[in-house]
């Protein structure tokens, strides 16, 4: 077999209404016979992602897809092959899920795996899973600490999961008391947070304050070769193509992508719209991106038939 040669394969992640996902095992006399995968196989000639996956979901668990979309695209090289892997979030089948192949399924539930051992390249999906549809992005620099603060308990009592603590304004004696704040109040919630800021300064303020991770600027991720350790949950800000290659390169668990809409606080550059976000994100990468810049949670449907992973929002959080 050629080492050049790329298979692509769909693979579609089903996720029931419990927020619970399928993964099947691989049947006896197939390369990795036993390992855990989500359902899946290779493009035929002339198919689409999506076609395979209709078709391959058909032949492997007797359901027909009504609702998929595009998720994260991961490359992976095997001994016995190079994929790429096009990985779908399915939310809407016709039929129960059979296993037409001799496999054994098991729903599972993120952070919770039950089944083992699961295909080597399936560990970034299983995290990117983690990740909620919604983040926000603080505002205190719009509305005052206090205030701030205030409308962070009511966020965190409606189901806030994600936060990242982006406060340019303050100097790092200040934006380090408000993170220490921040992540009592959202630990009790387990709500998680990441710190924004460059790797010297902010960095060690992570530990620190026992938050999440940390959030780096299009700028900062730049400068980086590698992914900067210490970090459970690392995202990048991002504006085009190239700024996603980094966020790749540095191996960062998610990015935001924007600004989408017209939005107050970039008032003098034009916005992506979803025709600019979805064909910057069809070029298919390998972490999950989120739609940013005018945003609510109205617009997660169409982030996710955009090809993103979900909404990250400012003003609509603290309205
Ligand atoms: N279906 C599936 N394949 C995966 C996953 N992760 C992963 O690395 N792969 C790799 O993708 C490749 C193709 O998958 P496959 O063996 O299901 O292909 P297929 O259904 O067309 O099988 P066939 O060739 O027997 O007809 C394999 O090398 C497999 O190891 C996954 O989560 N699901
Ligand atoms: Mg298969």
């Amino acid at each position: 077999m050629s080492d050049h040669k790329i298979v692509e394969v769909a693979a579609g992640i089903l996720i029931d209404r419990e927020g619970r996902f399928l993964l099947g095992s691989r049947p006896a006399g197939k390369p990795y016979a036993g390992y855990w995968e989500f359902p899946g196989g290779k493009l035929e000639a002339g198919e689409t992602a999506h076609q395979a996956l209709a078709r391959e979901l058909v032949e492997e668990l007797g359901v027909t897809i009504t609702a998929a979309t595009p998720w994260i695209v991961q490359t992976f090289t095997y001994p016995h092959a190079t994929v790429r892997l096009h990985f779908f979030r399915v939310t809407g089948w016709l039929g129960d899920p059979h296993p037409h192949e001799g496999q054994q399924f098991a729903w599972q539930r993120v952070g919770a795996l039950n089944v083992s051992p699961i295909l080597p390249a399936n560990g970034p999906i299983l995290r990117g899973l983690a990740l909620p549809d919604t983040l926000a992005i603080s505002a205190a620099h719009r509305l005052g600490r206090e205030n701030w603060l205030h409308r962070l308990d009511h966020a965190l009592a409606h189901d806030l999961s994600m936060l990242v603590l982006r406060e340019p304004q303050l100097d790092l004696e200040h934006y380090g008391a408000l993170a220490a704040e921040t992540v009592s109040r959202a630990r009790r919630h387990g709500c998680r947070v990441l710190l924004h800021g460059a790797l010297e300064q902010v960095g060690p303020l992570v530990a620190a304050t026992g938050a999440n991770g940390l959030h780096l600027s299009a700028r900062e991720a730049a400068a980086l070769r590698h992914r900067p350790h210490g970090f459970d949950w690392l995202g990048v800000s991002t504006h085009n193509a190239t700024e996603l290659t980094v966020a790749q390169r540095i191996g960062a668990d998610y990015a935001l992508l924007g600004h989408v809409a017209p939005t107050a606080s970039h008032p003098d550059q034009p916005p992506l719209g979803w025709e600019g976000f979805a064909a910057t994100v069809d070029h298919g990468w390998p972490l999950p991106v989120y739609a940013l810049g005018g945003l609510d949670a109205h617009d997660v449907a169409q982030a996710k038939a955009s090809g993103g992973h979900g909404v990250a929002m400012l003003s609509a959080v603290w309205a």
